[in-house]
C-alpha cells in the first residue's frame, strides 16, 4: 500500500537521506531502527508529508503522496511525532476531537459518532480520566498518550509513530505496543528500544548514515554482526522465555 522509491533528502547541500526504497504491505507493523542522527525522523516526516523529498517518489495506494489533498491525506495517515504541539488552551477531550477534523465539513458541529469515537480512543489510550485536564498541564507520558488518542480518533489507514514509547513508563510502553499491534491498520514506528522492536514488529528497517542499511524480520536483521556495525555495541542474541520472541543482551568490553 505504501511504496517508497529512491527517496533522497538534502538541506543546504547536506545529504540527510540517500536513495531509500522499501514497501509496506497493508496491516504490517514496520519498525524503523538506527542510531541517533541516522535519518529515521526525517524519513518518517517525508512519509507523513511534513517534509518533501529532494528526489524520489512516495506512493500510497499507487498514488503520488504529493497529489493527496490535505483532508484525504489526514484520512489516510495519522502521526504521533516526537514534538508535542504547543496547545495551551485545549482540554484533552477537545484535542482528541481534533482527530475528527478530516471527516468534518467546514464549521460543522461534532456528531454523536464523533463523540463515540473520541471516547473510544481515549479509553484505548488509557486517558479517559484526563478528559477535562488541560494538555499543557500534563506530564510528558500523559501528553504522549493524548496524542496517540488523537491519532486513533483520526481512524487512518496508516499510523506513523516517532519514538512512541519515549517518556512512557514500562507499563505504558507495553500497553502502547500491545494496543497498536492489535489495531487493524498499518504501523510504521521509529523505535530506539530494540527489544520492543524485536517483540512487536513484523519487519525492521535499519538506518545508518541516512541510508537503508538492511531490512527484514527481526531475526534476520538483529544479528550480532549488524548490531556491532550499525550500533557499535556487543550483543548476545537470545530468546525471551515468556514470549519466545528474540531478546538482546548488550554489553561492553570494559
Ligand atoms: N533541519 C535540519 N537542518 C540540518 N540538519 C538536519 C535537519 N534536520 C535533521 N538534520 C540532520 O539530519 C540527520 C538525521 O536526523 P534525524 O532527526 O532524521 O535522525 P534520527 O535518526 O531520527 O535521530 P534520533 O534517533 O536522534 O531522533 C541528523 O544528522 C540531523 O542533524
Amino acid at each position: 500500500m505504501l511504496q517508497v522509491e529512491s527517496i533522497s533528502y538534502s538541506i543546504s547541500d547536506k545529504q540527510i537521506l540517500d536513495d531509500i526504497s522499501f514497501s509496506v504491505a497493508q496491516g504490517q507493523f514496520i519498525g524503523v531502527i538506527g542510531p541517533n542522527g541516522s535519518g529515521k525522523s526525517t524519513m518518517l516526516k517525508i512519509i507523513y508529508r511534513h517534509l518533501k523529498q529532494t528526489s524520489g517518489l512516495v506512493t500510497l495506494f499507487e498514488k503520488d503522496l504529493l497529489q493527496f489533498p490535505q483532508k484525504e491525506l489526514a484520512q489516510n495517515i495519522a502521526v504521533v511525532s516526537q514534538e508535542a504541539p504547543v496547545l495551551f488552551d485545549f482540554t484533552v477531550k477537545e484535542l482528541v476531537m481534533m482527530g475528527r477534523t478530516p471527516y468534518k465539513k467546514w464549521l460543522a458541529s461534532d456528531k454523536n459518532e464523533d463523540y463515540a469515537i473520541v471516547s473510544d480512543s481515549m479509553r484505548l489510550a488509557n486517558i479517559t480520566h484526563l478528559a477535562n485536564r488541560y494538555f499543557s498541564e500534563l506530564s510528558g507520558g500523559e501528553k504522549k498518550r493524548v496524542l496517540l488518542a488523537r491519532a486513533l480518533a483520526q481512524q487512518a489507514n496508516i499510523l506513523i509513530l516517532d519514538e512512541p514509547t519515549n517518556h512512557l513508563d514500562i507499563e505504558h510502553q507495553y500497553q502502547l505496543m500491545d494496543l497498536v499491534r492489535e489495531l487493524p491498520i498499518t504501523i510504521v514506528a521509529a523505535l530506539h528500544d530494540l527489544n520492543l522492536a524485536a517483540g512487536y514488529c513484523d519487519e525492521l528497517l535499519v538506518m545508518k548514515d541516512g541510508a537503508l542499511f538492511q531490512s527484514g524480520t527481526p531475526e534476520e536483521v538483529l544479528t550480532k554482526e549488524t548490531l556491532q556495525e550499525v550500533f557499535r555495541v556487543n550483543a548476545f542474541v537470545s530468546k525471551n522465555p515468556f514470549t519466545e520472541k528474540l531478546h538482546l543482551f548488550f554489553y561492553t568490553e570494559q
